[in-house]
């Protein structure tokens, strides 16, 4: 970024009062009255009616729209471990994008735990309290032994966006792209670089997507992720291919894919002109991809580019993702968000995008046109139709799936946030 944008960032986040964030008030609170509901004594009714069954709480409190977002801080983005602090503007921000895309309410909460098992048992302590628990950049392989103590311990969805919300994006966008170029997700050879819990979850959904996991070539800082290496770690070993390739530079010769989660400038123009015709290119890495688009798009006339990024054509970002799925979990009280859902979310955004583009959309990203294509194979997440695609879809599958407490919502179709309650 120039200097002036890298101002302009700092002051959106201090100007004109610090944070992205506020409360709001939903009940009138005017009168002596209303404060004697409010508060002391009427509140006493409603704590009543939850000692007596806690699933009163949905009905008496904010609960059942109320999502947890939960971070240690650990791996920000593609910034590194920066520390719990430095990672609120972020998980502000997922908030933000909860509450403006599908009218949840969230609070940020950064914890400084020394030790994974802390961390564990900081949010069992206080999991009762929400709808639904969103993970948000906590390093691998951290984040997987939590993700699964969370998930055993909480009756709540609990659900680790950088894997599931990127992985669901990643594979709807992979889809179309591979479309596009003419080829199948059976046969694409895909370099994924990056090892973290972003590539790793992205990589295990391709495959139940139908990618073939000996056409997949993963690459941590060390190298091809390959058979004969004795340092990897169960979700990394999962990968482990039979082969002599142990370079990006190796890996990448006729490959059909790179996925890139991992961090900036790390793929050269020379390496992308290696890859086969039609190249698909998915430069993930926040906020600076391992290509710029523009050096991706001088280098080859034929890649079919995306970043993570909202200042370029296919923003292939979790953003697309996780605000939908919890609504649509949260509108079921689904126990979980299980793998049905997952594959329904994808299906619902990928298939968005093989539709005609509202004009809302153009005017937001100042467009004349756009339509199913090289630079268009995703929604934008300014597109107001995903809330009820992937809302609905997700709903459905928690249904389907037995994990729904509650039935398909008689609400639904949403046409925007406001429509959330019914
Ligand atoms: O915040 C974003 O833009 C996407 C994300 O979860 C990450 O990069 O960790
Ligand atoms: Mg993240």
């Amino acid at each position: 970024m120039t200097d002036a944008k890298k101002q302009a960032a700092l002051d959106y986040h201090a100007q004109p009062i610090p944070g992205k964030l506020s409360v709001e008030i939903t009940k009138p609170t005017d009168s002596a009255k209303h404060l004697a509901m409010a508060y002391s004594p009427g509140v006493a009714e409603p704590c009543r009616e939850i000692a007596r069954d806690p699933e009163n709480a949905y009905r008496y409190t904010g609960k059942g729209n109320l999502v947890a977002v939960i971070s240690d801080g650990s791996a920000i983005l593609g910034l590194g471990n920066l520390g719990p602090l430095a990672s609120k503007p972020v998980m502000e921000g997922k908030g933000v994008l909860f509450k403006r895309f599908a009218g949840i309410n969230s609070v940020d909460i950064e914890v400084d735990a020394e030790s994974p098992q802390a961390f564990i048992d900081t949010v069992t302590r206080i999991a009762d309290t929400w709808g639904g628990i969103n993970l948000e950049d906590i390093k691998a392989p951290e984040c997987f032994e939590i993700e699964r103590a969370l998930i055993e311990q909480c009756n709540i969805p609990v659900f680790h966006d950088d894997q599931h919300g990127t992985a669901i994006v990643t594979a709807a966008g992979m889809l179309n792209a591979l479309d596009i170029a003419g080829k199948s997700l059976e046969e694409a050879r895909i370099v994924c670089l990056g090892a973290g819990s972003a590539a790793i979850a992205c990589m295990k959904l391709l495959v139940s997507c139908g990618a073939k996991a000996e056409n997949i070539f993963m690459l941590d800082r060390k190298g091809v992720i390959h058979s004969g290496r004795d340092d990897l770690n169960q979700y990394k070993a999962m990968f482990a291919t039979e082969t002599d390739k142990r370079t990006l530079d190796e890996a990448i010769d006729g490959a059909d894919v790179f996925v890139g989660l991992s961090g900036p400038n790390l793929l050269s123009p020379e390496q992308l002109r290696r890859m086969a015709a039609n190249p698909v290119v998915f430069a993930c890495s926040n906020p600076d991809p391992e290509i710029h688009p523009d050096v991706a798009h001088e280098t080859r006339d034929d890649v079919i580019m995306a970043t993570g990024r909202s200042d370029y054509p296919n923003q292939v970002n979790n953003v697309l993702g996780f605000p939908f799925i919890f609504r649509g979990a949260l509108d079921v009280r689904a126990t979980c968000i299980n793998e049905a859902m997952k594959i329904a979310a994808v299906t619902a955004i990928k298939d968005l995008a093989r539709e005609p583009v509202p004009q809302a959309v153009l005017d937001a990203y100042e467009v004349e046109s756009l339509s199913f294509g090289r630079g268009y194979i995703i929604p934008t997440p300014l597109d107001a139709r995903l809330l009820d695609r992937v809302s609905s879809a997700v709903a459905q599958a928690a249904v389907d799936t037995g994990v729904a407490r509650r039935s398909y919502p008689a609400h639904y179709p949403l046409e925007s946030v406001a429509d959330v309650y019914g």
